[in-house]
This record gives C-alpha cells, structure tokens and sequence, in this order.
C-alpha cells in the first residue's frame, strides 16, 4: 500500500510563509481535498506533493508497504490534472494519448479507443488539439491522468471549463477508476470535491 505524509511541511517565497506546520497522511481509498481562498497555496502545496517544486521545511515521504520511494521517483506513482499543464495542440488526442502512454502506460484492459469513448472524445480523436474547446481539452487532461496506470492522482481543479455534463462525466470516472487510489483534489468547488472524506483547509496553516 502506497502512503504519502506530509511532515511539518512548510514553503514559503521570499518572506511570506504560504503554508506552515502541516501534518497529514494520504491514504488510498480516503480521497482528499485541499481548499482555500484563491491564491492561499492550494496548488502550491499539490506540486509540494508531486515533488515538483521544494518544501522550505519538512518533508512529503513516499512509501510504499513500508518502503520509502526516493523523491526523485514519485513521478513515477503519480498522474497530474491542472491548469498551469499544457496539452500538445499540434497533436491529435490519439497521437497525444499514444505518445503519453509509451512513456506512462494506461490501466491495463483499455484500449486509447476505449479511453476517447469514455470521455465521449471519439468523434474527436483525429482532431488537433488546437481546434478543440476548452471543455473538450479538460476532458482529455482528465482522461490523460484517470487512465494512467498509477495509485496516485493530483488533481487541481479538475473541472475547469466543464459544463454540467462535463461534471457528471468527472464523477463518473471518479467513482468507476479512482475508488482504490489515492486522490487529491486541490479546489474551491465543493462539486469537484463532494467525495473526499478529508479535507485540509490551507487557512488553518498560515497562522505563523
Ligand atoms: N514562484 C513563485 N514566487 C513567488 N510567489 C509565488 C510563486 N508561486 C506562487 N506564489 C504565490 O503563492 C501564493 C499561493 O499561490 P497558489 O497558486 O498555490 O494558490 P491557490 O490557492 O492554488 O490559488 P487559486 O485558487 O487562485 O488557484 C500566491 O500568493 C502566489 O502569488
């Protein structure tokens, strides 16, 4: 079972603290949500996480049935939705999806086919990116990560640019392909994050 914990994680730019003292422990299955107001962390703290970008103090440990992962491999447990990520607009969503998939394979018994139907992209598949809506590429970010044969996934405001259908459609790949993984959803919206059973409030850290 793969654990991530946070302790005493702290970052600061400059000399504003963004967050301090945060302790807590991921679990699978236990969906999470980070919230706070905009520009109080919460993305901030998710790329902490993905090791993206360094604590000031304290550290995020990855283990994996008690075994600790160097920090320099967590990208290898972890799959990322988030605005700041940027899709290959010259490609189409099928050549885009290959081209993820031959470095991060998908879950095993899914075709790339199968993924575009499932995120009603098909009609779409030979499309480039570029002409897509913002809608239809947040759906294919969503589809990018969901489907990528990980325990972890980041997820920072998952549903930008999703209209209701588009909601529904986020849940339904929640509840079908994330319900044994770790999920961690960084967010405002109490619709993208209804499902997480913790919730860390960034406001509660910055009393420093
Ligand atoms: N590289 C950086 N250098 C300096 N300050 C930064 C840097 N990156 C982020 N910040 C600051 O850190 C704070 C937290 O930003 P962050 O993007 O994590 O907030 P957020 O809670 O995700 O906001 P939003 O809800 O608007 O997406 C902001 O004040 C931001 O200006």
């Amino acid at each position: 079972m793969l654990e991530i914990t946070l302790e005493n994680a702290g970052k600061r730019y400059n000399r504003d603290w963004i967050f301090r003292g945060i302790n807590h422990t991921f679990f699978p299955a236990k969906a999470c949500a980070i919230t706070g107001n905009n520009g109080s962390g919460k993305s901030t703290l998710l790329q902490c996480i993905s090791g993206a970008i360094e604590l000031k103090e304290g550290k995020v440990a990855f283990t994996k049935s008690g075994a600790a992962i160097s920090p320099d491999n967590f990208y290898a447990y972890i799959a990322i939705v988030a605005p700041y990520l940027e899709l290959v607009e010259e490609m189409t969503a099928l050549e885009m999806l290959r081209f993820h998939g031959s470095f991060k394979p998908f879950l095993e018994n899914i075709s790339i086919t199968n993924i575009l139907d499932e995120v009603q992209l098909l009609p779409a598949a030979d499309k480039q990116i570029r002409y897509y809506s913002s809608g239809m590429k947040q759906r294919l970010k969503l589809a990018q990560a969901v489907f990528s044969n990980v325990p972890v996934l980041l997820l920072d405001e998952p549903c930008t640019n999703l209209d209701q259908e588009g909601y529904e459609l986020y849940h339904y790949l929640i509840n079908t392909y994330c319900k044994q993984r770790t999920v961690i959803v960084s967010s405002n919206d109490k619709n993208e994050y209804s499902f997480c059973k913790e919730v860390i409030d960034i406001r509660a850290y910055k009393n420093i």
